[in-house]
């Protein structure tokens, strides 16, 4: 059996420290998901430190009546961060005050008794059932610490129900072997389980905003392709991969024929949504390693490593004929599109991109002199 009072002080230790920490982090960033997790964590600590205390005074309003409503804060407060964070928490704000407050009075009536136990138990199972209904609100990437936390939500809720149940059938006289092993085990997994949701909120909250950082200097905001200077960044890399490597890689630019006719006659708004399409279609023909990027109004640009000239040409092909035999349908107006594609395959010793896209170039204005949708290929 696992010792209770050092699992108390671990949890207290850690809660004290992620607590310290979102808070901290509020107060940098000004956003109140991290104050209402924090806070959560802090009054867990209150909460464990209030219960522990049991053991050496007799003074139940503290001991029983103040840790209970501070269990029972911790998840309302871990709620209301989960609305902060998808901005939906006025609502819930009024809703999480009123459960403490008619918690607050219930309790109050019967906090020296065994039912104050059940009341606690029955709010907490409530409160993590709602948590993880609640998390669908939250639009991350990271899929994975969503479920994660959704998990721990989860099963927290059915260590509540199991203790809820337990409790009201030893209340009824049901049972007749003594609960004390099983609620103490029932403890320690709240314990550790409230712990871990802990440590997982703030490292998905970290990385999601990492992400959103990262996106915000290197993506194209409209189409979410790479934009100009992370493209160039790379491409050098790869450039220099080849180099090394002495394999072939080829560079595309390509440019959507008569954009300015779609803004024209559709509007800007379609005009964006035909950016995206494009964007899409073009991706769908490339490999996971190729590189694509929006760098211009209507202007894209492609680095295909280990590729060819041959396989290249075919490949550009593809794209093209991907966009010409297809249409682009929009508030029910069906636009059909074509692009204009230049090509050139890279001579080894070549070491910066932006030589390769201006040869890239030459082909894209070749191609539009030459009547437009179609592949020119370029050669040094
Ligand atoms: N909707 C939308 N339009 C854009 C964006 N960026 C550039 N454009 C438009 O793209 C059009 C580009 O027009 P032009 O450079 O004249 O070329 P074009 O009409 O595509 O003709 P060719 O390239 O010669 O085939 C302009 O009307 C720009 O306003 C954007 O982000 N959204």
């Amino acid at each position: 059996m696992m010792h209770l009072p050092t699992i108390i002080s671990i949890s207290i230790l850690l809660n004290v420290i992620i607590g310290s920490f979102l808070l901290s982090l509020y107060f940098l960033r000004q956003q109140s998901s991290y104050l209402y997790w924090g806070s959560s964590c802090l009054i867990f600590v209150c909460a464990q430190i209030a219960a522990s205390l049991r053991v050496f005074i007799d003074f139940p309003i503290i001991t029983h009546y103040l840790a209970d409503l501070f269990i029972i804060s911790a998840p309302l407060a871990a709620i209301l961060g989960i609305h902060a964070y998808s901005q939906s928490d006025k609502k819930c704000r009024n809703t999480c005050a009123y459960v403490l407050v008619a918690a607050a009075v219930i309790l109050l009536l019967a906090f020296d008794s065994q039912f104050s136990q059940l009341i606690t138990t029955a709010i907490i199972a409530a409160c993590f059932s709602y948590a993880a209904f609640a998390l669908r609100k939250l639009h991350v990437k990271r899929i994975m610490h969503l479920v994660l936390l959704k998990l721990c939500f989860v099963i927290h809720a059915l260590i509540m129900v199991t203790q809820f149940s337990l409790l009201l059938s030893d209340y009824l006289g049901l049972l007749q072997t003594d609960l004390k092993q099983v609620l103490a085990v029932i403890l320690i997994s709240h314990i550790v389980i409230t712990t871990l949701t802990a440590m997982i909120w703030p490292l998905m909250m970290f990385l999601e905003h990492e992400q959103v950082l990262s996106d915000l200097a290197n993506r194209d905001s409209l189409t979410g392709l790479l934009n100009r200077r992370a493209f160039i960044s790379v491409s050098n890399n790869y450039l220099e991969q080849a180099n090394n490597n002495l394999t072939k890689l080829c560079a595309l630019m390509i440019d959507i024929d008569f954009f300015k006719r779609v803004n024209d006659q559709h509007g800007h708004e379609t005009g964006d949504e035909a950016l995206k399409w494009v964007a899409k279609k073009i991706k769908s023909q490339l490999r996971e390693h190729d590189l694509v990027a929006r760098i211009g109004g209507e202007e894209f640009a492609v680095i295909l490593p280990n590729t060819s000239q041959a396989q290249g040409e075919i490949l550009s092909e593809r794209i093209r004929l991907a966009i010409h035999n297809d249409s682009f349908v929009h508030n029910h107006h069906e636009i059909n599109l074509s692009i204009s594609i230049g090509i050139i395959n890279h001579k080894s010793g070549t070491n910066n991109v932006n030589e390769l896209l201006a040869e890239a170039d030459k082909g894209l204005y070749k191609a539009k002199l030459n009547g437009r949708n179609q592949v020119v290929t370029m050669a040094f």
